[in-house]
């Protein structure tokens, strides 16, 4: 049986590649051959995701961010391929493999993504495209766009972003609509996220009361505050602290829409999301993850 392992080589510190000779024998130990691609360009990954035969296949490995995982997802539905997913947590934030509690220990990730224990997951998707973790819109998602991987390396995760929030005060809000059967909302805002996980961009205390298989989302609108509010605000993010906050609105749904008449940045997963309306629903139980 084949295994595929799908590897970022500049993810995290582009350190994974030192271990593919460790990983390599260890599958093979264990009766199972690796079939590395080396992430490129985006159509490369589709094409040779198209090609697969799913029953040649015992698993597929995945070794990057939530970016990367994000992108592999996104073509194993296309193609309708539902084999289990392995995570090699090697991005800088690796949100969505945190929630599973994933080592970074390459010996001890290898004794997991060898075994036969999983964890289903649900799914986002915005309009045409599927979300692991997180879509988000508004102000910051600009920041982490912009922000490219060599950098996040260096700065580390929460530094880059609170080195972004600084630029909070020259953006201006954006005013949205928000339609679900739980809330409606119209009103001007600074950053939405629709988090299926608990932490985003390294922030681990966004969604505590989130779960990756309850079929929900959680939904947090951060609405306009004055700027003297929103270092109090960032701190109580920091901390958890933020669901009551009154510049904040929490709630649970499992589908919403969201639209704008302003120029609006979107993102999944740290990656460039879809253009306006969104509508959003959520994918019961869809991924089968090694844990
Ligand atoms: N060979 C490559 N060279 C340069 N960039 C690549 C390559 N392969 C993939 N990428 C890009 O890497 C990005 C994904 O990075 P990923 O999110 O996995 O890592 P990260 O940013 O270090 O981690 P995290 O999302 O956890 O913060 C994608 O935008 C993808 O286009």
């Amino acid at each position: 049986m084949k295994v595929k392992l799908i590897y970022n080589p500049v993810s995290g510190h582009g350190r994974f590649k030192n271990h593919l000779d460790y990983i390599i024998e260890k599958f093979q130990e264990a009766g199972l051959q690796i079939e590395p691609f080396r992430t490129g360009k985006k159509e490369e990954l589709d094409k040779m995701i198209s090609l697969m035969n799913e029953k040649e296949y015992s698993k597929v490995l995945v070794a990057g961010g939530d970016g990367t995982i994000n992108q592999v997802v996104n073509c194993l539905l296309k193609y309708n391929i539902t084999l289990p997913l392995g995570i090699f947590p090697v991005g800088t934030a690796n949100d969505y493999a945190q929630y599973f509690n994933l080592p970074h220990e390459i010996e001890e990730i290898v004794e997991i993504l060898l075994g036969d224990h999983y964890t289903l997951s649900d799914i986002g998707l915005v309009n045409e495209r599927y979300f692991i973790n997180v879509a988000s819109l508004g102000v910051l998602i600009d920041i982490s766009q912009r922000t490219n991987t060599e950098l996040k390396n260096s700065l580390g995760v929460l530094a880059y972003y609170l080195n972004g929030i600084g630029e909070l005060s020259k953006i201006k809000p954006v005013q949205i609509r928000v339609n679900s059967e739980m809330l409606n909302y119209d009103g001007e805002i600074l950053f939405m996220l629709i988090m299926n996980g608990k932490s985003a961009g390294g922030f681990n205390k966004i969604a505590p009361c989130a779960s990756i298989n309850d079929g929900l989302l959680d939904i947090f609108i951060f609405k306009k505050c004055p700027i003297y509010e929103l270092a109090p605000l960032l701190l109580a993010v920091i901390n958890g602290e933020h669901i009551n906050n009154l510049n904040v609105i929490h709630f649970k749904t499992k589908e919403l829409t969201v639209d704008t008449k302003n120029d609006v940045g979107t993102d999944l997963d740290g990656e460039e999301g879809p253009l306006f309306p969104l509508k959003v629903t959520v994918i019961p139980k869809k991924l089968k993850i090694i844990t």
